[in-house]
């Protein structure tokens, strides 16, 4: 199965793959991050994270080796996915008390525009949202006549309005334990991603509804809201991918 299979939803760039990794792993990974030292944590206000890779900053990254432990999965989202031109080279580790989240974001500029995110402990649903900045200007249109641009007449504008909102409709995905989530493309730049901070998380219009429930094995007959909606009663623990084109080998080359 090539990674293409795994598309869900209508934007061909957002990719969810099941049990990416196995139980075993999941648990190799949990023990792995907690033996850090506390140090290696950053408390944010709504939850803790550690950085591996290196310092991110505007102008490109300041570069750590990753340790074998993270560098093993990441080879393998490389290859599985061939979606990356080089080696990953920074993972963000996040995590979740049942009632924290992250307020809808994007990632920045100086990521190469595909973020790989595993998914371990428990489930959560994932937004996305059509950014507002491309909501309220869409492109000005070209004048055939010669005259240089123009810009479009109101109605064109709605109508170009309503169809860049048909084309970017809000949609979540919901982040199973042990599921890898890759979006890439317009779903990284045209889209804010989030997850709420309450304890309860519906699914029920998640894109990839379908694969939860068939990965559950419910049965259409017992399905109900109950089941449609994830109850957060631990922590999550999140790997976000990346890569960090350009990588600086020392300080002074800023
Ligand atoms: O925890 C997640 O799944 C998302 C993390 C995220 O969006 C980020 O680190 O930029
Ligand atoms: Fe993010």
């Amino acid at each position: 199965m090539g990674f293409e299979d795994y598309q869900v939803g209508s934007l061909p760039t957002v990719l969810y793959v099941p049990q990416f990794v196995t139980e075993a792993e999941e648990t190799h990974l949990l023990a792995k991050i907690y033996e850090a030292p506390s140090a290696k944590w950053k408390s944010l206000k709504n939850r803790r994270l550690q950085n591996w890779g290196g310092v991110v900053h505007e102008k490109g990254l300041l570069p750590q080796e990753l340790p074998p432990w993270l560098t093993k999965i990441t080879q393998r989202i490389n290859e599985e996915s061939g979606l990356f031109p080089s080696a990953i080279n920074h993972v963000l580790i996040n995590e979740y008390l049942p009632s924290q989240g992250i307020r809808p974001h994007q990632d920045g500029p100086a990521y190469f525009p595909v973020a790989a995110i595993l998914s371990l402990g428990s489930p959560a649903v994932m937004d996305f949202t059509p950014h507002s900045r491309l909501r309220a200007s869409p492109d000005p249109l070209e004048d055939e006549g010669g005259e240089g641009r123009r810009y479009p007449s109101s109605e064109t504008l709605e109508a170009e309005t309503d169809k860049w909102i048909d084309d970017h409709r809000r949609f979540s995905v919901a982040l199973m334990p042990r599921s890898l989530l890759i979006f890439k493309d317009n779903a990284y730049l045209d889209y804010l991603h989030g997850i709420k901070d309450t304890e309860v998380h519906d699914f029920v219009k998640a894109v990839n509804v379908q694969q939860i429930l068939d990965a559950e094995n419910t049965s259409h007959a017992v399905r109900s809201t109950e089941i449609m909606s994830i109850h957060r009663t631990s922590t999550r623990i999140s790997l976000t991918c990346r890569l960090v084109l350009k990588v600086h080998k020392n300080l002074f080359k800023f």
